[in-house]
């Protein structure tokens, strides 16, 4: 080096600098720099794509100018702190942002303050496109989600599911061995469904059992627990209420399900239940008598309650 003229050294930093720009021009992501106020000092065309705007746009203009209004004075703060100094040299955080066509983004920005050349501070940012990511993530959370839903839940009807509900009504009986507290269940079954079927359809019978359970979900307590075991065959749990109270409330359930139009076709279903209160912590017993139960229902004619012998 001792032998380069100082013409050679001012060319090489000439070709140096060009050099620069022109990688910083051809970088497939978005730079800018910012002065300590926070105004754009230079963009790179990745970064005028990204956002819309022709370079000419935001030189000159606020970085908040890409910042949807709520995230505003956040990141203007920040960006006086980064720039001060007072936080951490470099900055990695994933934001939102708006292009000009109002679209609104996801990016992850990475900042980092450097010297300008009037002894000044400045922040470069690098910004690199997420939207993509971040769609498919909310996509495969919400599939997740609808998954989750579905491995606890009736298709049909909306309420707990048959594995589900087995799973409550064992804490629920957990709780009252615990607490000494009543705990009672319904089971019932819907009157000659298949004959509704048969004569409407299964489309129709589909709908009926839609109904019915909103209906029944409407006559009960909120800290009753509906399930569909399976078919035209549900279960609730009482929690807190006893074999007196819970026969109370299953009438009222088969006297407003019996006296409900179901359908365009306003077509009429009873049920026939069967009603068993907790005395010892084992939920096969307790579902066993309220089967019972309900098949005694059934066989003394239909549209009836039957309270399980005490166990
Ligand atoms: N539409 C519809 N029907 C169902 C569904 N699950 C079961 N079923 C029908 O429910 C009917 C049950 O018939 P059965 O077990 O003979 O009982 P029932 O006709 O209700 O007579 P009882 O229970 O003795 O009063 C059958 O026709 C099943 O096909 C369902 O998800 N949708």
């Amino acid at each position: 080096m001792d032998n380069v003229l100082p013409k050679d050294i001012y060319q090489r930093f000439q070709r140096t600098q060009r050099n620069t720009e022109n990688v910083i021009k051809a970088a497939p992501l978005g730079i800018c720099i910012t002065n300590p106020q926070g105004y754009l000092e230079m963009v790179n065309p990745a970064y005028c794509d990204f956002y819309g705007y022709r370079e000419e746009e935001l030189l000159g203009q606020h970085f908040t100018i890409v910042v949807p209004e709520a995230h505003r004075a956040t990141l203007s703060d920040l960006h006086g702190l980064f720039i001060n100094g007072e936080e951490i040299q470099e900055l990695r955080q994933e934001w939102e942002v708006r292009c000009k066509n109002g679209e609104v983004r996801t990016i992850i920005a990475e900042a980092a303050r450097i010297e300008g050349d009037d002894g000044q501070p400045r922040k470069v940012t690098f910004i690199v496109d997420i939207t993509q990511r971040k769609q498919l993530e909310e996509r495969l959370k919400q599939a997740n989600d609808r998954l989750e839903h579905l491995a606890h839940h009736d298709e049909l009807t909306g309420i707990l599911n048959r594995r589900a509900g087995l799973q409550c009504l064992e804490q629920e009986l957990k709780r009252s061995s615990r607490y000494g507290s009543p705990l009672s269940v319904a089971m019932f079954d819907l009157d000659n469904f298949k004959a509704i079927n048969d004569t409407h359809g299964h489309g129709v019978g589909d709908q009926i059992l839609e109904e019915v359970t909103a209906t029944v979900n409407q006559t009960l307590r909120e800290t009753d627990i509906q399930i569909r075991l399976g078919g035209e065959e549900f279960l609730i749990i009482m929690p807190e209420v006893n074999a007196e109270d819970a026969q109370i409330a299953m009438e009222r359930v088969r006297r407003v399900v019996g006296q409900t139009s179901f359908t365009r076709q306003a077509l009429t279903v009873t049920l026939s239940a069967g009603v068993a209160s907790y005395v010892e912590a084992s939920t096969t017993r307790l579902l066993d008598h309220a089967d019972k139960a309900m098949y005694q229902a059934k066989q003394s004619g239909r549209d009836r309650v039957v309270v399980a012998s005490s166990m």
